[in-house]
């Protein structure tokens, strides 16, 4: 039986879990392939470093070379992350045609077509099944089994760390800091953590996403981006008040020939399928002209359920060593920043925090100058000193909202969409709870 050696770029939380995976099921994707596979040589920046993953110290290396010149090594899997070096590398191995699986959304986002255009002109494959939703099989679903069918939307929870931390703020009463730190701890969080919750890594696999599956090119700056540094205990329970829970979705759009793109934090309805997705859980659900509405949900971060992906792309190179999906013809992306009418947001959940405290008949009488009979405001908690006080509004003019809060004098506001029913059931007419 031939082995097949892999040279890993990175040996950190998703580069062991290869390693590990690769030997504890070397034997069982030898009898389904007809393949060894082992990793021969991992890049790493420390020699000295604890690992997860006990290895020789030839296994090591700290000069990529050594794997991008080893003719021995056919498929590299780059998992060290950020754009440079991982660039340079990936363009290397390309070149000395390698194929290449890499879990690197931010390169991607910023550089995937040159990257997968390198790897057609090279004759070799490039794969990213890790690079969004985890262990989740969306990529190559989206590749390989939607190709007759037009997409019109995705919408969905893209990262696990943003998301296990709103569960545990949830759930367990935890600080943001205790939950980031947890999820760090988990070997869920990026790096640089305000990837994960500043919404940038959400934002780069939607790109990816996006796409694949409509047939215009979008781009970073194309994103409409929010991420949860804002959200306190007090938007959690407020929330809760009014049956709902906070979310970060992710959800692009293909209409009249543009593509929406925006990533924020919503208040979602407690029986929204999304509201039911915790902790380190993805989800996406692909809306097609054919097949209908798809969901897909699994761990979206973590060491195995990413190995998994990965090692799943290792098994599609050997099955089939030459790609056979042709991609989809796209055209650059012309005018697209005005939001046509039904994607417009008109329902925001918007929390106020004050210098001072303040009582509610203050704030139904700036309400009352603020908005017009025909907007709708709840009030649907205020935290214990009324120091912060949480609100759902119904307005075509997102502007009128800010000057509401100007008048209060508030110190910071926070508003994003609200996705329930609680504003649509209610008589046309402002009012305070
Ligand atoms: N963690 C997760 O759940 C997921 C991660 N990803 C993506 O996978 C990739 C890796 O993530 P993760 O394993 O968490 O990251 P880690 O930070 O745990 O590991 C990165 C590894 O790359 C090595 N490395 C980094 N920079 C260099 C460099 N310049 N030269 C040599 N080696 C370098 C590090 O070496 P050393 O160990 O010596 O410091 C380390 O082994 C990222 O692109 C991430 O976005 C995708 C899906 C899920
Ligand atoms: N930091 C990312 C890791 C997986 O892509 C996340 O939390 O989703």
């Amino acid at each position: 039986m031939k082995t097949i050696h892999v040279g890993l770029f990175g040996l950190g939380t998703v580069g062991a879990g290869v390693v590990k995976s690769l030997i504890t099921n070397e034997e069982h994707i030898a009898s389904r392939t007809g393949f060894r596979v082992q990793v021969k040589h991992a890049l790493v920046q420390s020699f000295v470093k604890e690992r997860s993953v006990s290895v020789p110290a030839e296994f090591l290396t700290m000069d990529a070379q050594t794997i991008l010149v080893d003719p021995d090594i056919s498929i590299v899997v780059e998992v060290m992350g950020g754009v440079e070096p991982a660039r340079t590398y990936i363009c290397a191995a390309l070149l000395a045609r390698k194929h290449v699986v890499t879990a690197n959304k931010e390169l991607l986002a910023k550089h995937g077509p040159e990257l997968m255009a390198l790897a057609a002109h090279m004759g070799v494959r490039l794969l990213f099944e890790a690079s969004v939703g985890g262990g989740i099989p969306i990529v190559r679903t989206l590749q390989a089994y939607l190709t007759a069918n037009r997409v019109s939307s995705i919408r969905g929870i893209l990262n696990g760390t943003s998301n296990y931390m709103l569960t545990q703020m949830q759930v367990k009463q935890v600080t943001f800091a205790d939950a980031l730190m947890d999820a760090q701890r988990l070997g869920y969080a990026e790096a640089d953590p305000q990837s994960d919750v500043e919404g940038y890594d959400a934002a780069y696999k939607l790109l990816i996403l996006s796409n694949m599956v409509f047939p215009v090119q979008s781009t970073l700056n194309d994103i409409k981006r929010k991420g949860i540094v804002d959200i306190t205990p007090d938007d959690i329970d407020f929330a809760s008040q009014v049956d709902c829970v906070v979310k970060l979705i992710a959800q692009a759009s293909y209409v009249d020939g543009c593509v929406h793109l925006d990533v924020s934090p919503r208040l979602i309805d407690r029986l929204d399928p999304l509201a039911t997705v915790r902790d380190v859980f993805n989800a996406v659900t692909v809306s097609a002209d054919v097949v209908g509405d798809l969901t897909f949900i699994g761990r979206g971060a973590g060491e195995m359920p990413t190995a998994s992906a990965i090692i799943e792309d290792i098994v599609e190179v050997l099955r089939s060593p030459r790609t056979s999906v042709q991609p989809l013809e796209q055209h650059k992306a012309v005018g697209q920043d005005e939001q046509v009418e039904f994607l417009k947001r008109k329902e925001y959940y918007v929390r106020i925090d004050l210098a001072n405290p303040i009582s509610n008949d203050r704030i139904n009488e700036e309400m009352r100058v603020s908005f017009r009979e025909s907007e709708k405001v709840i009030q649907i908690g205020h935290s214990k000193h009324q120091l912060s006080h949480g609100f759902l509004i119904a307005t075509e003019d997102e502007e009128r909202i800010l000057l509401f809060v100007r008048k209060l004098k508030a110190i910071k506001c926070v508003v994003f969409p609200y996705e329930g029913d609680k504003l649509s059931i209610l008589p046309a007419q402002a009012m305070v709870l």
